[in-house]
């Protein structure tokens, strides 16, 4: 399986393109998150809306979903069909309601369905989107009241939504579930209100450390290389065997 993060940056990042990475596995293209710069980073790495075989969604946040009207139109009115999208089925309504409706409501286009080949999934299953590839959401804690779900791939590949720190989630998954990676968003300063600080991953094992790799930055990041214990920053762009 290949990753490529085609964006590495916080919501409020300039540098970086938004968190959203690209997974590969027997050809298929699963994009995780498709945010306002979606669209642009795609296009600045020489990938076209129409190669994507779908998309996952682990929250509705501008940054996670905030490219998904230009994509939902890209497909129905350039490529004439309707792409696949995966998302947790309590975010069916409100991606639609609070999100997408405004700008993609039309005569034919009044529900996600119109629009959109989705596939809910049920946190807490295992679901197989193609072979040799599968995701297992996992509800974690971002903003209260706001759900948000991290994405275990083929499982043992732990992939984290936006959340708060949960020390108990990272240990029992490596202890005691065999994941051997961690991606974890980071926050690199202030207190993690809603988001995971680098002081909080850094009181964690540094044999848990090991496995984790940074995303979800600030524009300051280069300020906190080598200040990341045994953890390191994915770049935007590279692609990593994982
Ligand atoms: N209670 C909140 C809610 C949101 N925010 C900021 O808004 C951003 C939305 O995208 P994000 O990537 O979840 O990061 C959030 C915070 O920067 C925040 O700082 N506090
Ligand atoms: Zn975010
Ligand atoms: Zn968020």
């Amino acid at each position: 399986m290949k990753l490529q993060m085609i964006g590495t940056g916080n919501a409020f990042a300039k540098k970086y393109f938004n968190n959203n990475s690209l997974i590969e596995q027997d050809g298929f293209k699963l994009l995780i998150d498709c945010g306002i710069t979606a669209p642009l980073a795609l296009y600045e790495l020489g990938i076209g809306m129409e190669e994507l075989d779908a998309v996952l969604i682990t929250h509705t946040h501008g940054d996670h979903v905030g490219g998904l009207e230009e994509y939902g139109f890209q497909m129905k009115f350039k490529h004439g069909r309707k792409p696949v999208l995966y998302v947790a089925d309590t975010l069916v309504e409100p991606l639609w309601n609070h999100t997408l409706s405004g700008g993609m409501t039309q005569e034919g286009l009044e529900k996600l369905e119109d629009a959109f080949d989705v596939r809910p999934l049920r946190a807490g299953e295992v679901q197989e989107l193609a072979p040799n590839l599968c995701v297992e959401l996992l509800r974690t804690q971002h903003i209260a009241g706001k759900k948000s779900y991290s994405v275990i791939l083929n499982r043992d590949v732990f992939y984290s939504a936006d959340m708060t720190f949960d020390r108990e989630l990272l240990t029992t998954l490596v202890r005691d579930r065999g994941v051997r990676r961690i991606f974890h968003e980071v926050q690199l300063e202030g207190p993690g209100q809603v988001h995971t600080t680098l002081d909080e991953l850094l009181s964690l094992p540094e044999e848990i450390q090991e496995l984790t790799k940074l995303m979800h930055y600030a524009d300051n990041k280069d300020q906190f290389e080598g200040r990341a214990g045994k953890m390191s920053f994915l770049e935007q762009g590279e692609v990593y065997s994982i």
